[in-house]
């Protein structure tokens, strides 16, 4: 247990001290250390822990992040019009999940569960979601993620193509049109998915990611991708928090695999046009 419960704002220093204590004292007993943050915490700082920490990274990585949805009170929580520039935590939490989990479903009826997992795919497109009554899922749904491994990217990249059509023409203050909800929400955290053929030229793709993150680092807070890259046989596969990205070869694809490139971006304002602009640009 961490000191005063809030992880979010005091004790990343103390993340960092507790992790280092339990990793030196039990060194080799652990098979996954599960932190429980509060419903408040902002998952970036403690995510950032484990990228960014070279001593911590010495003895843990970073699983995944799993957000359970309190289906009856989520919508209301997600909607919560928040002064400027103070974050909406209940949105961060879904934005920054690997794996997501809408517990308490008994509770909603099928037309409230539909809108919300629409909400929560809208701001997170990349994340499998489970439904879930007590919290029961499979263990494996929640341990031994990877959601951070470039080597697993390849199954992670779970793109969520039902909803490529509908998110985009998003304001800040605006409304999307096709909900059928009417009341205002903090619609500026979305996710983008590119899903396109071609073939890529490595050198301009590296380019185009680190411009992206030069300028909307701050903005971006997770992506992944698996892209064809012109003269390999292997994918290239990258993911990145913030302005933190990891590319690198992977699996060779299939003698019958179709090349299909697929990256997923969430972040906040993303423009989507623009990205899409800037992937067109980097096609061999
Ligand atoms: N009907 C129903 N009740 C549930 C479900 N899951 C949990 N509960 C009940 O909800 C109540 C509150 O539990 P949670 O919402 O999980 O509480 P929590 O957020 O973990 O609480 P703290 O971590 O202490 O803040 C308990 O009485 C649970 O038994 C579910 O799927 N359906």
């Amino acid at each position: 247990m961490v000191n005063n419960g809030c992880l979010c704002c005091t004790v990343r220093g103390d993340l960092v001290k507790m992790l280092l204590q339990l990793a030196k004292k039990k060194q080799g007993q652990f098979d996954h250390i599960v932190i429980e943050t509060t419903g408040l915490a902002k998952p970036a700082p403690v995510i950032e822990t484990f990228c960014t920490d070279e001593l911590v990274s010495q003895y843990v990585k970073l699983d995944g992040v799993i957000t359970l949805v309190d289906s009856k009170h989520a919508m209301q929580h997600l909607n919560e019009v928040k002064p400027r520039f103070v974050v909406n935590e209940a949105v961060e939490q879904v934005a920054y999940a690997d794996r997501i989990i809408l517990n308490k479903i008994d509770l909603v009826t099928e037309t409230e569960l539909g809108s919300l997992t629409e909400r929560i795919k809208h701001i997170n497109a990349m994340a499998p979601v489970k439904l879930a009554k007590y919290g029961s899922v499979d263990m494996d749904f929640v341990l031994g993620v990877g959601g951070y491994d470039l080597e697993r990217i390849d199954s992670e990249v779970h793109v969520d193509n039902s909803h490529c059509a509908t998110h985009h023409h998003e304001s800040a203050h605006g409304h999307h049109e096709g909900h059928h909800h009417n009341h205002m929400h903090d619609s500026a955290v979305s996710s983008v998915t590119i899903v396109s053929e071609g073939t890529l030229d490595l050198d301009e793709v590296d380019d185009w990611l680190e411009r992206l993150i030069e300028e909307k680092g701050e903005d971006l807070y997770r992506m992944k991708g698996i892209l064809s890259v012109s003269g390999s046989e292997q994918q290239y596969v990258f993911q990145g928090v913030h302005s933190t990205l990891d590319g690198c070869p992977g699996k060779a694809w299939g003698p019958d695999e179709k090349r299909i490139n697929k990256l997923v971006f969430i972040g906040r304002n993303l423009d989507e046009t623009a990205l899409r602009k800037g992937f067109k640009g980097c096609l061999a």
